[in-house]
């Protein structure tokens, strides 16, 4: 749905030349969700304003449904905006004008009557839970509802790609929860594609199908999110998923691994339905060792679970090794902190 290839952008000249984006290549498929998240300064607003052509690419492609949107004039440009919906932060609503009049603002500028606006502004404000405020004005509004205004005001021209400008930036916790299950289930019942960005790992990790990290204009690391969270490699990568996952070995159990004793330490990372098995009991049971639950913790991501044991087996050397041998043989990623 949307093909983005060597996208490169320059602002300014000579010394005071900065590059935003580096090379940007990426790929978000029809109907999924794709999150873009990166500290201050990466680059990311200059990302999601290039593909909108609020800001002109230096050089490189930006395919949106097929169609180069690099090389449009401006009637082409009008035109192709009107399919790619954008939701902002700061909510960029009409003062003056009420919630319905916000809504309907984009289809009056399309040249719809009356009723088939009065039809399509109600039947959006149903879609963001905000039909009884049909009449408030934005300063009458929380946050939230002012986010539920941009998107219905957003999806008016029935756009095929919604991009959202750190849309939960400006919103408390439980209120960013709200709108991003309001933006799932939008995804879901339009077949929206969805391009975000963040800085905020929760956001990725609650709606988000695939992400990639950018730093210093430049995407550093790519996948599905379940991907990228279990096996970060980049450090700054892991820096994000360290705010929301503790995948640090804790302290008390790097003490172990330096102290003198017979035990084999191992970590052992799952993910999905491997979770289920009764692996300890059977390491116990079959190889006839004992095993020794040092540390462990299970995290969700949207529908799935993974998370990490870190476990003492003691017993024979040959017995250990064949216990690794069964772990790793699960379909579980283990690592050998320890050698007996
Ligand atoms: N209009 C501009 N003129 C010159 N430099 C700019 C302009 N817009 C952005 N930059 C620079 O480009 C780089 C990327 O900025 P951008 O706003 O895209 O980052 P960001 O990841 O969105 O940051 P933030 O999260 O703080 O908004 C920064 O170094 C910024 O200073």
């Amino acid at each position: 749905m949307i093909e983005i290839k060597d996208l490169t952008k320059v602002y300014g000249s000579g010394v005071g030349e900065v590059k935003a984006l580096d090379h940007v290549s990426l790929r978000v498929r029809k109907g999924e969700i794709y999150g873009i998240i990166g500290f201050s300064g990466a680059g990311k607003s200059t990302l999601i304003r290039c593909v909108n052509r609020l800001e002109k690419p230096t050089s490189g492609s930006i395919k949106v449904n097929g169609q180069e949107i690099t090389s449009l004039d401006e009637a082409e440009l009008r035109a192709s905006r009107q399919k790619i919906g954008m939701i902002f932060q700061h909510f960029n609503l009409l003062s003056s004008r009420t919630v319905f009049d916000n809504v309907a603002f984009p289809l009056e500028i399309c040249g719809l009557n009356k009723k088939e606006i009065n039809e399509k502004v109600i039947r959006l404000l149903k879609l963001v839970g905000l039909a009884d405020k049909a009449n408030a004005y934005p300063s009458q509004l929380s946050g939230g509802q002012k986010q539920r205004v941009g998107i219905a005001r957003a999806l008016a021209n029935d756009p095929i790609v919604l991009l959202c400008d750190e849309a939960t930036s400006a919103l408390d916790p439980a209120t960013t929860s709200s709108i991003l299950d309001l933006l799932k289930d939008i995804n879901r019942k339009l077949d929206l594609t969805i391009l975000m960005i963040t800085h905020e790992m929760k956001v990725i990790s609650e709606i988000c199908d695939s992400v990639a990290v950018i730093e210093k204009g430049k995407i550093i690391e790519e996948g599905l999110v379940i991907d990228v969270f279990t096996q970060p490699q980049h450090p700054t990568t892991r820096r994000f998923v360290q705010t929301i996952i503790n995948t640090d070995i804790p302290d008390s159990i790097k003490e172990r691994l330096l102290a003198k004793g017979d035990g084999q330490i191992i970590r052992v990372s799952f993910i999905g339905d491997t979770t289920d098995k009764p692996i300890i009991s059977t390491l116990v049971k079959q190889y006839d060792i004992d095993v020794n639950i040092l540390y462990g913790n299970i995290d969700q991501i949207q529908d799935t679970s993974f998370g990490m044991l870190i476990i003492e087996c003691m017993g024979a050397k040959a017995n250990c090794q064949r216990a690794v041998e069964y772990l790793q043989k699960q379909g579980l990623r283990i690592e050998v902190l320890k050698n007996v």
